[in-house]
């Protein structure tokens, strides 16, 4: 079986002794498409010859002259004589022998079928591989390895053709990395991530590498475009006199390739690993460059670096030499695995065919040639180490997968019940209806944890790439000879600049050219607009609409516009795919690393054969277009769901070790040690305001409590003065009941008057007006006295004096009862008196109450008026009042218009008011008092009339003894 390795190695020289005039694709892509058989990566067997060695292929390629070249009348210094040979114009001896010598004309895409095609086959075998362009300033090495979208460079191409390889290739699994570094002023910085500069470059046994780079998992073309763009976004880029946009810096883009056999035992499985390097070094710069400063410095550190590439490929030509300066400079230092032949190395030379820059071409031609010699031995690198990142996804899933078989054994694994009689039914039915809520919750504990292993594997899985064909279709099948080449999808191209840095100072016209690809024409475009361009997707997303509008103008151009040539040129056949469209979705959310892989996979069927038709090929772009765009739909849904799945769990997570880390704790003391500072700066601001009004306020203070003293004094004096008032009335009423009394007792007298002789009527009057009085003493009724008196008999002068006796009385009972009425009426008036004490006692509290309320008012309105002033003068509130009261009356005075201060003078005169009221209320309080004692004197003077009433009673009673005593004397 001869090894289709060997058929590999000699791909590219192949190529470059063909006699065609133009490469056609088919020969080297047929011969590398044999290569992605399975047996690709069989080992060779005991008996088998090792790999041959190879050399470094090495390729020129010719850019037209430029429009500022031709209006500069450069004149062509080199061209390209056959397919193989560079020749100089100016001398006929001078010539040099290559792999291949493309002409201006050559797409990338054919540069890439003969110089790079088989160093990436390669690398998917597990061969190391590296690709460089080397070439002086302008001359199209960044146009060769990263191009733009009309026509993409070997960097997208290769990407695209490892995908496509993976789908091709039946029984493997594959694991893609990428990183992506630049080395500028001999500096390693990290183009994925922009916080990772400076970094180290270190040695193991495998080789050099960079410590701390950072690895990207990918998944899809679209995957590791997006990130070359990104990458690019960070790349030092500065204008020189040759180039607006030159590179300042060399770029390496590392494809780390590991992939296994995919139906067999894990163990000792062979695992093949690679790294497939694509170098954009930076141009040389001839002396001749007017640079000055950072762009010298640059200049000089690049010359430097290639300077030593050239001594160490020079050493590695000559037999003779012992020691290789590989550590003389970072990129040859980063390179020392790969030009110490262990892998494969393609050379792309770029050059420039104008005149002026003949020296330094020569210079270059001159090293690729030498390079050519180079001898490398494309070994397989072959790891049987658990430690491989493919090895530890394969067996993270097959433990997850155990895993989760065991849970469902688990889950659906019921023990049998036994000894089910008649007389245990109802315990079992208790038993199992216990068993069943217990076995609902275990059930739902475990659902959950199948369903975060199966989110595991699915997410490992995704990261291992596989075929998604599900037949092995051979190559005879479809187009013999040909292996399918699927065109970039507008995705893809989305991270592609438009249209590359085709910008070249006129230095003497001070004009911008960009000539187009392959014709020489120029397009104006300002230096902004070519930097955005420049800058890569984000930017192209914002040129793109305008791009698709001046796209249509072009195409109405009357069919002469460059864009329509340029679209319809053979020589571009992936021109073909352009798509000027407005951009369909955001491909930024297409780099999470969950993204599944059959998704990513692009299908064969879809895509046009590089046979067909033009016009064939644009009606079956379209449906695969279509099928792409339905494709990523899908996509961007599954990815959706996973991301906010993630984001739920990370947010959770982020929640959980915020709880635990006592952030939010900490959170609550900062506030409070906030609120506490704040509330500290408030008071030390007040604190000036308040020492100035403190006194005032004490004293308004002091004058409430007192006034509320007084107010309780009097409140329980009004009291006393109530009680004494209603005893004062009840007695009065005892006193009128007692002259109702009296009343009857005479009526009744009168009524046996009639009867009795006058004497004895008046005895009987006397005696009865005498018992009333005693009786009444005693609480007897009055009639019972009258009943129990014997009647007497007295003489005539008795029965006078009676009789006078009786006048005597029946004026002091008139006069008694004109007394008793006047008693009535003052006894009437002193309650109203009182009652009106009492409304004036209330008006008194409500008037105390509403000063109290009047003062709070007072307070708080003092209180903000002390925060809202920010500093007064130090004046008393006396004075202050004083003042503000002279202020008032001062004639033509000038009025303060300061607010704080009108608000002061409102407050003092709302002081003043209560004041006023105050001596008000004192006025009142005084007349009350005068009202009282006034009271208190008639009182006493109702006693005192009582009092001799009581005496004027007394001696009545005492006359009427006498009288009864002479009646019963005079009795016969
Ligand atoms: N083969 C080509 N066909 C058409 N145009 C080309 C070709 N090669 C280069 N160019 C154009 O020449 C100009 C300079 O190319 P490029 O920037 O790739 O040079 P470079 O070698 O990378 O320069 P530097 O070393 O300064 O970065 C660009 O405008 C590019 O589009």
């Amino acid at each position: 079986m001869a090894s289709p390795r060997r058929n590999a190695s000699h791909g590219a020289a192949a190529a470059a002794q063909s006699d065609s005039p133009t490469c056609t694709a088919a020969t080297p892509r047929s011969r590398f498409a044999a290569e992605l058989s399975t047996e690709a990566f069989d080992e060779p067997g005991p008996g088998e010859v090792p790999p041959a060695k190879e050399s470094v292929t090495a390729t020129v390629r010719f850019r037209p002259l430029s429009s500022r070249e031709i209006r500069q009348g450069e004149e062509i210094a080199w061209y390209a004589d056959g397919e193989t040979v560079v020749r100089s114009e100016h001398n006929p001896n001078i010539a040099y022998a290559y792999d291949r010598v493309f002409g201006p004309t050559t797409t990338t895409q054919q540069v890439y079928d003969v110089a790079a095609q088989h160093v990436v086959s390669g690398a998917m075998q597990g061969i190391n591989g590296t690709i460089f362009a080397y070439g002086v300033t302008s001359s199209g090495k960044t146009h060769t390895m990263h191009g733009d979208q009309r026509s993409p460079g070997i960097i997208p191409l290769a990407v695209k053709d490892a995908f496509d390889i993976i789908q091709e290739t039946l029984n493997r699994e594959f694991l893609l990395r990428v990183s992506y570094l630049e080395i500028y002023n001999e500096i390693v910085n990290d183009l994925l991530n922009p916080a990772g500069k400076n970094l180290r470059i270190r040695e193991d046994l495998q080789g050099t590498f960079v410590e701390s780079i950072k690895e990207e998992v990918v998944l899809s073309p679209t995957h590791v475009l997006s990130l070359i763009a990104a990458g690019e976004e960070h790349r030092h880029v500065g204008s020189t006199n040759f180039n607006l946009l030159s590179s300042r810096s060399h770029t390496i883009f590392t494809l780390t390739v590991e992939s296994s056999p995919c139906f067999e035992s894990n163990e000792g499985e062979t695992v093949t690993f690679s790294q497939l390097n694509l170098i954009d070094l930076a141009g040389s710069e001839s002396s001749r460059a007017e640079t000055t400063g950072a762009r010298r410095k640059e200049g000089s550190y690049i010359n430097k670096s290639l300077l030593t590439l050239g001594t160490v490929i020079s050493k590695l030509t000559d037999g003779k030499a012992t020691h290789v300066p590989f550590r003389n400079s970072k990129l040859t230092r980063l390179l020392q695995s790969s030009l110490s032949g262990q892998g494969r190395v393609s050379l792309i030379c770029t050059v420039t065919p104008a005149s002026s820059n003949c020296e330094e071409t020569h210079n270059m031609l001159k090293f690729a040639h030498r390079s050519k010699h180079i001898e490398i031995q494309a070994l397989q690198n072959k790891i049987i180490d658990e430690k491989s990142l493919i090895k530890k996804y394969q067996s993270e899933i097959r433990r997850l997968r155990e895993e989760l078989e065991q849970l469902k054994r688990g889950m659906f694994t019921a023990t049998p019940l036994k000894d089910v009689t008649e007389d245990n039914t109802i315990l079992w039915k208790q038993k199992l209806e216990d068993g069943n809520v217990k076995l609902q919750s275990r059930l739902e504990q475990e659902e959950e944890a199948k369903a975060a292993l199966l989110g595991r594997i699915q997410r490992l899985t995704k990261l291992i790439l596989v075929s998604t064909r599900e037949t092995q279709t051979t190559r005879s099948s479809q187009h013999p000879g040909t292996r399918r080449r699927h065109s970039f999808g507008e995705g893809e191209l989305a991270y592609l600049p438009h249209r590359r840095r085709n910008i070249i100072v006129n230095s003497k016209r001070n004009e911008l050219v960009i000539p187009m690809e392959g014709f020489g024409e120029a397009l104006e475009m300002s230096p902004k607009e070519e930097k955005q361009n420049r800058k890569g997707l984000l930017n192209w997303f914002k040129l793109r609409k305008r791009d698709s509008g001046s796209a249509t103008l072009a195409c109405s151009d009357g069919g002469n516009s460059r864009l329509t040539k340029s679209l319809t040129a053979p020589s571009t056949r992936l021109e073909d795919g352009i798509n000027f469209l407005p951009e369909q979705r955001t491909w930024n959310s297409m780099l999470d690393e969950n993204v599944p892989a059959d998704l990513l996979s692009v299908d064969l069927g879809k895509f046009p054969s590089d046979s067909s038709p033009v016009e064939d090929m644009l009606s079956v772009q379209s449906v695969s277009r279509k099928s792409e765009i339905l494709d990523d739909v899908d996509l961007l849904r599954e990815q959706l769901k996973i991301s906010s799945g993630e984001t739920v769990l990370h947010s959770n997570v982020v929640n959980h070790l915020t709880e635990e880390a006592g952030i939010s704790k900490m959170n609550k003391q900062i506030e409070q040690i906030a609120s506490l500072e704040s509330q500290n700066a408030a008071d030390s601001q007040g604190k000036a305001d308040t020492l100035e009004l403190a006194p005032y306020y004490a004293e308004i203070l002091k004058q409430l409590n007192e006034k509320a003293f007084q107010l309780e004094v009097k409140t329980a004096d009004n009291r006393i003065l109530e009680d004494q008032l209603e005893k004062k009335a009840s007695e009065c009423e005892e006193l009128q009941e007692m002259v109702v009394y009296l009343k009857e007792q005479i009526v009744q007298a009168l009524q046996i008057d009639e009867f009795l002789p006058e004497r004895i009527r008046l005895q009987l009057q006397t005696g009865i007006s005498r018992d009333v009085g005693s009786q009444v003493h005693n609480d007897k009724p009055l009639s019972s006295v009258v009943c129990e008196k014997p009647l007497e008999y007295t003489s005539q002068s008795e029965v006078d004096e009676l009789k006078q006796r009786l006048r005597e009385l029946t004026e002091a009972k008139a006069q008694l009862e004109v007394r008793n009425k006047e008693l009535l009426e003052e006894s009437t008036y002193a309650r109203g008196l009182a009652s009106a004490a009492g409304v004036e006692l209330r008006a008194l509290s409500e008037e105390v109450t509403k000063l109290v309320k009047q003062n709070e008012k007072l307070a708080s309105e003092l209180a903000s008026a002390r925060s809202s002033t920010p500093r007064r003068a130090s004046h008393s509130p006396r004075a202050a009042r004083k003042g503000s009261h002279v202020e008032r009356h001062e004639p033509g005075g000038k009025r303060d218009t300061n607010p704080s201060s009108q608000r002061e003078q409102a407050m003092e005169m709302v002081l003043a008011e209560k004041e006023q009221r105050e001596a008000e209320l004192e006025k009142k309080i005084e007349e009350s008092k005068q009202k009282e004692a006034f009271l208190e004197g008639e009182l006493a003077n109702i006693w005192t009339l009582v009092a001799e009433l009581r005496k004027a009673e007394g001696n009545c009673q005492d006359d009427s003894v006498v009288i009864h005593d002479s009646v019963v004397d005079h009795e016969p």
